[in-house]
């Protein structure tokens, strides 16, 4: 939907046909972006002449009948609201996206929409940015016809047939919004109170309920002032900046590559009709429904009978949950299970999600390449373990990958999708092909330990503790990381997945020895300073809140309610004098930067080493793996935001003051960036490749 020209920032479509023309329909099935071109929102030239143009239709006297095929998002919907009545074809999508791209919508859209569809029904959509199928825009009133014929002919047809009628009654500007039920006060009240806690820190779906708010409040055109006031300061909000970026990052890691010259437009993807999962713990089980609700037949296999048992019920209960929300009926019938690997022996793909044990791990890659087609996939979902040696374990090395999935696998939307020197092309272009049509996105990278994600977890995490150790306590550094919009602090999460999860990689990685978390070498491991506090907690058996304590008090094994816990710290009290340690004043900002910025610092290493092709790469692992806050972009953009010169001096600091933290030590690649002039985050990719090419 579009079909306006002169405007900057919306996209005319190619073609307006004269007659549509000539009846002042407008039509869009044109390809490309829909609604305001993304790209143009940062241009700081004046505001299009959008809401003169919606004014001017709307106070035509000729009707004005928008014509709506594809989507009608953004200002395609805002026009279509200005017009004198809506058609929409059948398979045409509506919405008020903007507040996904940290704006509200501000050609009117925000004042007319609940004058047309009332205050409940417009908040819903504004806030929330979702798309409707033009089925429940006729439900919900946006639209006054839903066509399966050709929509401009219906639109031509319905626009002689309301022809002569008055059209004051068809201007929403004129109309009040209909009346609520119960008092308006309190229903605003309501859901700002829900959006702000919801919104952790965003401001545009709290300036949406603002907007709303005048709509429901104020004569139109007062409205209209509040909407544009309102928008001018989303419009510069760094927030903005960030979901926009956002928006196109999500899009760019699709179009991946890797050091060796792999490309996604040089390698088609395998066909993949029947996939298997092997292992039905609480990873296998999502993954599996992930799969089934994606439309695949998936046979899962087993081998332990009791855990299968459960597994069934189990998943029988989320794909009826799932379809329940959906409004779908449930895909019972694509899963089948067996306890036996020979089941696998007809699939086209398998994801092994057994428990994360590399013994386990390589005799199930032995049993598969048996078993399977020679051609099959063999993919793992192990989170940190090397792709590489289960590869070595199989015929063809090149047909294995990792897919890293989050729990819970079926919701969580990051798939980091793992190529080992061996894979090829085409099993990286199979996997993430996969990835996208289960909905995920799906970031290829290099095979490393932990991967992007969790290997810039670590230095996150060893900062936390090291914190501890230095004077903080588990509620100041949760808070500030919570301030900073992540819905829950690291020791908040960590009782919530288990300390014991972190102690068993320690274990492996020969960090948590035994016997050695007291005295003098208690906090130095592998030659660099080493926390041993996670450990000693979990020596003491307090492993978060399935046993109801950890780094707070839950009240019972099981507790949800984190609690501050005086045994913590006075323990922690205990643990500084023993080591020598004299705790001091830590405040919010240092935590911060502490964290962050050894995060980050670890993410210019990854993309200095090759493992992720961009920042786009990371970001996007970041924004929907790991919490980073959506309107914050991800790790690398808000270090952009912050400034690489502050990211590199405080690191520089810190270092100074942590020389026993490599994790601290300015990475050479941003040294780099800054002294070439820290480009813009979108430029890194090219100077990234002309800094390697200069070595
Ligand atoms: C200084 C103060 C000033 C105050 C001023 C106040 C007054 C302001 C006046 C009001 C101005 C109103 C402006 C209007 C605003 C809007 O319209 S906001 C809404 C913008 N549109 C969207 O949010 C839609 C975004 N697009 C999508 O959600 C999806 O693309 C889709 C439409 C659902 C289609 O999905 P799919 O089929 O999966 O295709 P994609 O891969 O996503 O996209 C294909 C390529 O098109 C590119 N693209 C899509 N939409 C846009 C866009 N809006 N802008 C730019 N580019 C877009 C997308 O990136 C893909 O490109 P490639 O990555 O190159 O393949």
């Amino acid at each position: 939907m579009g079909g306006f020209c002169g405007n900057k920032n919306i996209l005319a479509p190619k073609k307006c046909s004269g007659e549509a023309r000539h009846r002042g329909l407008t039509q869009n099935s044109a390809p490309g972006p829909k609604g305001a071109d993304i790209k143009e929102f940062g241009d700081s030239e004046s505001g299009p002449p959008l809401i003169p143009m919606i004014h001017a239709i709307e106070a035509g006297n000729k009707p004005m009948v928008a014509a709506i095929e594809g989507f009608a998002l953004g200002g395609g919907l805002e026009l279509a609201l200005g017009c004198h009545y809506r058609i929409a074809h059948s398979k045409a999508r509506l919405g008020l996206p903007e507040v996904t791209l940290g704006l509200l919508p501000a050609a009117g859209g925000s004042q007319r929409l609940p004058r047309l569809i009332g205050v409940p029904a417009a908040l819903d959509l504004i806030i929330t940015g979702r798309h409707v199928t033009a089925a429940e825009a006729l439900q919900l009133g946006i639209v006054d016809q839903v066509t399966d014929h050709h929509t401009v002919d219906a639109a031509v047809k319905f626009a002689l047939s309301v022809a002569g009628r008055p059209l004051d009654a068809r201007r929403i500007s004129s109309y009040s919004c209909p009346p609520v039920s119960g008092d308006l006060d309190a229903l605003f009240e309501e859901v700002m109170r829900k959006v702000r806690r919801g919104a952790r820190g965003a401001i545009a779906p709290v300036a949406c309920v603002q907007a709303v708010r005048a709509a429901a409040t104020l004569p139109y055109a007062r409205g209209m002032e509040r909407e544009r006031e309102l928008m001018a300061t989303l419009f510069t909000s760094g927030q903005a900046r960030a979901l926009q970026y956002s928006f196109f990052a999500q899009r760019a890691v699709s179009r991946w590559s890797t050091p060796s010259g792999a490309r996604w437009d040089a390698s088609a993807p395998k066909p993949v009709r029947k996939v298997a999962v092997i292992g039905l713990g609480t990873m296998g089980r999502g993954i599996a429904v992930a799969l089934a609700q994606a439309g695949f037949p998936v046979v899962s296999v087993e081998t332990q009978e009791k855990q299968l048992t459960e597994a069934k019920r189990a998943v029988s209960q989320m794909l009826e949950r799932g379809a329940k929300r959906r409004g779908v009926a449930a895909p019972l019938d694509k899963m089948s299970y067996s306890s036996n690997i020979q089941a696998v022996a007809d699939v086209d793909l398998v994801i092994e999600a057994v428990f994360e044990d590399m013994g386990l791990k390589k005799k199930i890659f032995q049993q598969l390449s048996a078993v399977c087609k020679p051609d099959a996939l063999l993919c793992t979902n192990t989170s940190s373990l090397d792709v590489d040696q289960l590869a070595s374990q199989t015929r063809n090395p090149e047909l294995v990958v990792g897919m890293h999935f989050f729990a819970p696998a079926h919701v969580m939307k990051l798939l980091e999708v793992v190529y080992g020197p061996r894979s090829s092309p085409q099993a990286l272009a199979t996997a993430m092909q996969l990835g996208k049509k289960m909905g995920k996105v799906s970031v290829a990278v290099g095979n490393c330990p932990g991967f992007v994600g969790n290997r810039m977890l670590k230095a996150y995490v060893e900062q936390a503790f090291f914190l501890l150790e230095e004077g903080a306590t588990p509620e100041l550094v949760d808070s500030a990381l919570e301030e900073f919009g992540f819905s829950m602090g690291f020791f908040k999460v960590s009782d919530l997945s288990g300390l014991d999860v972190g102690w068993k990689v320690r274990k492996e990685d020969g960090l948590a020895l035994p016997g050695v978390s007291t005295g003098p070498s208690a906090r130095i491991r592998q030659g660099r300073r080493y926390s041993p506090l996670g450990d000693l907690l979990c020596q003491r058996g307090r492993f978060g809140q399935k046993t109801g304590s950890g780094w707070y008090q839950y009240g019972k094994p099981g507790g949800r309610v984190a609690t501050p816990d005086p045994w913590l710290h006075s323990f922690l009290e205990e643990y500084r004098a023993q080591h020598g340690l004299v705790p001091r004043r830590i405040d919010p900002q240092e935590v911060l930067e502490r964290c962050l910025y050894a995060l980050i610092n670890e993410g210019f290493r990854i993309l200095e080493d090759g493992i992720a092709a961009g920042p786009e790469d990371i970001d996007c692992i970041y924004v929907f793996g790991y919490g980073w806050p959506h309107y914050r972009g991800g790790p690398m953009f808000y270090a952009a935001m912050v400034g690489l010169p502050k990211v590199l001096e405080r690191l520089e600091h810190y270092y100074r003051a942590h020389p026993d933290v490599p994790d601290l030590q300015p990475c050479s690649l941003l040294r780099r960036l800054v002294a070439s002039g820290s480009p813009p985050v979108q430029k890194w990719k090219e100077a990234i490749k002309k800094l390697h090419s200069q070595l």
